[in-house]
């Protein structure tokens, strides 16, 4: 669903993210995990083809409209400018399929309305809302693009326990039912419970890739995030606990 090689993200002249390379198959949540500045953003833009870069990345050479009809993107900036309907801003996300598929478009939008929990605010002004309800309109516009892959970029920042877990596991559903995610977040607990894979970003560099519980060892947390923690499988699955920062 997403293959990136050699990919080489520049900043003006800058590189910020150096030639990484990384599939994404149907079924997975990737959690892309890494300190400020690590280059989290810069990879999904890249990746995107919003930004320039060396190297491939299979989304990057396709056309704006196909490239959104295979992948929604979620930016890290959430503002809503326009003072539409909470309903007609989530129907946005159907633009990349035409007018040819407005009933299965009605369809998508009451279901991303339901599964963000905005049945109740689908005649709101957007503008109108907080900004964790914002968040969660958002989200449901990019679920009601029916894209087969979502990039989204810190989608559950600013969200409650309760939303951040719900939207971790829309993503779960969306990963079953044979598509994928990759999503960028700071929770380490959220991204050992919920994600199936785990890119790790340092300095620009992807420095590991696989499952939470493989990756998020003693070593790389100290060496990454300069953190001490506790992580521990239990039955309700893996628990994460940061403790305390390293000295840098
Ligand atoms: N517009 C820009 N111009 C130049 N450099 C930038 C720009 N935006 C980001 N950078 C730099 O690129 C690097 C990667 O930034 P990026 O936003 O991708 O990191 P991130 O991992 O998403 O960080 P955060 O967790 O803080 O959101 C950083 O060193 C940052 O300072």
């Amino acid at each position: 669903m997403l293959k990136l090689e050699n990919l080489t993200v520049l900043r003006g002249e800058c590189p910020v993210v150096d030639s990484v390379s990384a599939r994404v198959g149907p079924g997975e949540v990737i959690g892309l995990i890494g300190p400020n500045g690590a280059g989290k953003t810069s990879l999904l833009r890249g990746a995107m083809g919003l930004l320039s870069h060396r190297g491939d990345s299979s989304l990057s050479a396709l056309d704006p409209m196909a490239r959104a009809r295979a992948a929604a993107w979620l930016p890290q900036a959430r503002e809503i400018a326009w003072g539409l309907s909470v309903a007609d801003l989530v129907a946005l996300g159907r633009l990349p399929h035409g007018r040819d598929q407005a009933t299965r478009g009605a369809a998508a939008v009451e279901e991303a309305l339901r599964r963000m929990g905005l049945d109740n605010y689908r005649d709101r002004a957007a503008t109108q809302l907080s900004g964790g309800e914002q968040a969660r309109v958002l989200i449901a516009r990019a679920l009601a693009q029916e894209s087969p892959l979502i990039l989204a970029d810190e989608p559950i920042a600013g969200l409650d326990p309760a939303a951040q877990i719900a939207t971790m596991q829309v993503f779960t559903a969306h990963a079953q039912a044979g598509g994928a995610v990759v999503t960028s977040l700071h929770d380490l607990g959220l991204a050992a419970r919920h994600c199936t894979r785990l890119w790790v970003m340092d300095r620009g560099r992807l420095v590991a890739n696989g499952a939470p519980g493989e990756v998020l060892t003693e070593a790389l947390l100290a060496e990454v995030f300069h953190i001490r923690a506790h992580f521990k499988n239990t039955p309700e699955g893996p628990v994460f606990q940061p403790l305390s920062t390293l000295g840098v």
